[in-house]
């Protein structure tokens, strides 16, 4: 990656319960755009993604543009700028849509922006009073890299928001996270490679909690033997699954 990277992960360690978890994971997230985040089931990409943030013990080094924040509690790394949309989508389901937005205002960071949120998601202003419980698992998806495009983060870490969404609904979500990543850089867990190929400029592999692969996605995704090894396409959980596009 040639420009300075936005976030930089370097020997990543994670020890929960007695059990090491990640080994030393290195990522780079670029600076524009989207960075995959890649692997098996169980290879660490979430306990990295929660590893950066600080919601598990961690060691070893995660710069955010330029500074160390591995020693930071959570909300401190919140502060400096990293929106977060879990893989479970932290959503309350017993409060309305707009609730939900509102409890993800971040104090001191300025105005929320919901310009933004309602230009790219105009069913969240429709559906402002509605429950969030009884929203489709693509609109929750929804509120969930909404509240992160509220505050004026610096990097976007989005977590499997394609995982159990019907096609058309994958493709839904992809576009906006496209368009999101236009504003902000999107680090990306994703196990969906068609929307990681139409995505990710990058992406970072992870193998039993340690970094297998770094570099162009269209390199590794070009590359079937090295696809098959790495992610197990065709034996494990990556997929090509159809990608639906948006005038089809
Ligand atoms: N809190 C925890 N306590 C014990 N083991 C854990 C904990 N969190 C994760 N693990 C284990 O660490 C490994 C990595 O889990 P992780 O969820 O990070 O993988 P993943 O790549 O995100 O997988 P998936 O694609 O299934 O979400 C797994 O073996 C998991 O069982």
């Amino acid at each position: 990656m040639s420009a300075r990277a936005l976030l930089a992960v370097r020997d990543l360690r994670v020890l929960i319960g007695g059990r090491h978890i990640l080994h030393g994971v290195g990522l780079e997230v670029a600076a524009h755009g989207v960075t995959a985040l890649l692997g098996r089931n169980g290879a660490g990409k979430t306990t990295t993604v929660r590893g950066v943030l600080g919601l598990v013990p961690r060691s070893g080094s995660v710069l955010l543009d330029g500074e160390e924040t591995v020693a930071l509690p959570t909300h401190a790394v919140v502060r400096r700028g990293v929106g977060y949309a879990p893989e479970d989508r932290g959503i309350f389901a017993g409060l309305t849509v707009a609730e939900n937005l509102r409890l993800a205002e971040r104090r001191g960071a300025g105005d929320p922006d919901y310009p933004l949120v309602h230009e790219l998601f105009p069913e969240l202003k429709q559906r402002a009073r509605q429950l969030a419980g009884t929203l489709s698992g693509g609109q929750q998806q929804m509120v969930a890299i909404g509240r992160t495009l509220l505050n004026a983060n610096r990097l976007i870490i989005a977590d499997e928001p394609t995982k159990g969404l019907a096609p058309k609904v994958v493709t839904e979500v992809a576009q906006v996270l496209e368009r999101a990543a236009e504003a902000v850089p999107v680090l990306l867990v994703e196990q969906n490679l068609a929307v990681v190929r139409r995505l990710a400029e990058h992406c970072v592999v992870l193998a039993d909690g340690r970094t297998a692969y770094r570099g162009p996605a269209d390199e590794l995704l070009g590359d079937a033997e090295a696809a098959r090894r790495l992610l197990g396409v065709g034996h494990g959980p990556a997929t090509e699954a159809p990608f639906v596009e948006a005038d089809s």
